[in-house]
């Protein structure tokens, strides 16, 4: 058992009937970094992520979570993550007929906390972590803005305090401004509570400035796995496109000597 890594990804495949999406994926990320998760559209980012969630089971291969191995078979992954994990989907990242407090309390009452007055000052201190204020409690998700939406769901995954975060595209959608609002909140949060996050992302941004680890995704394969400069060094195709380009090399700036 090894209780340094939060996650660790051993020879990984996975294969929808004929389709292969992973080819024999393994790295381990330390507990407390923060991974980004990269890849071209339908490189099995997402799919790889459930994985490591629980929702779904890798054809072959085994995936550690906070040391322990994940039994798919059993049933019982839920039960065993919800404890532990935080998710943020980037489609349907909250209830649409709660509020915004039953959104955040779901995860309590779903583990079957009961006290109502419990539930309320986690909800607040929840919401006072994330930006937002009591008076947001009785709003609907159709009232709110984009960025409130991402911070109600991140309220939401944090609930149960969980030691690893999992984020699916957590900027998607958002103007530049409520985008690097929310990277310097999640920055913030991993500073003082200093969870482990997994996240899919395109965001150079997010990958500049949050990002302890990059995983790159291509041809099925891990093309490069490491601090950002492994990525940027990376000669595979993808990652050249992806890493080096006008607006990448803005970004990058603070990283020139990566170029070459
Ligand atoms: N349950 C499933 N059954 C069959 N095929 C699936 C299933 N889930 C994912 N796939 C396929 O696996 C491939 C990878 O999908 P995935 O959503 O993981 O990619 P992604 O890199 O996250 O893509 P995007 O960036 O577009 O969200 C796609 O071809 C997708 O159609």
């Amino acid at each position: 058992m090894n209780d340094v890594n939060a996650i660790q990804m051993e020879n990984i495949w996975t294969q929808f009937g004929d389709n292969v999406i992973h080819e024999n994926i393994s790295f381990s990320l330390p507990k407390a970094e923060i991974l980004g998760l990269v890849g071209a559209s339908g490189s099995g980012k997402t799919t790889l992520m459930r994985e490591m969630i629980g929702l779904q089971a890798p054809t072959k291969g085994r995936v550690m979570v906070m040391g322990q191995a994940l039994d798919y078979e059993s049933g019982n992954i839920s039960g065993q993550m919800l404890s532990q994990c935080g998710v943020l989907f980037q489609k349907g990242a909250l209830f649409s007929s709660l509020n915004v407090f039953d959104n955040i309390a779901f995860p309590l009452r779903e583990i079957g906390v009961k006290d109502f007055e419990w539930i309320s000052h986690l909800v607040a201190l929840k919401l006072a972590m994330v930006g937002l204020s009591a008076k947001d409690e009785l709003l609907m998700p159709a009232e709110l803005s984009g960025g409130m939406i991402k911070r109600v769901a991140l309220a939401r995954a944090l609930i149960l305090e969980p030691a690893l975060l999992f984020l699916d595209e957590p900027t998607s959608g958002l103007d530049p401004i409520a985008s690097q609002g929310f990277v310097d909140l999640l920055c913030e949060l991993h500073h003082d509570l200093g969870f482990t996050v997994v996240m899919v992302t395109h965001d150079l941004n997010v990958l500049n400035d949050l990002c302890s680890k990059v995983a790159v995704l291509a041809e099925k394969k891990l093309i490069a796995y490491g601090p950002l400069e492994v990525a940027l060094k990376c000669n595979h195709t993808f990652a050249r496109q992806f890493f080096h380009n006008k607006h990448a090399e803005k970004v990058f700036m603070n990283r020139e000597h990566c170029f070459g």
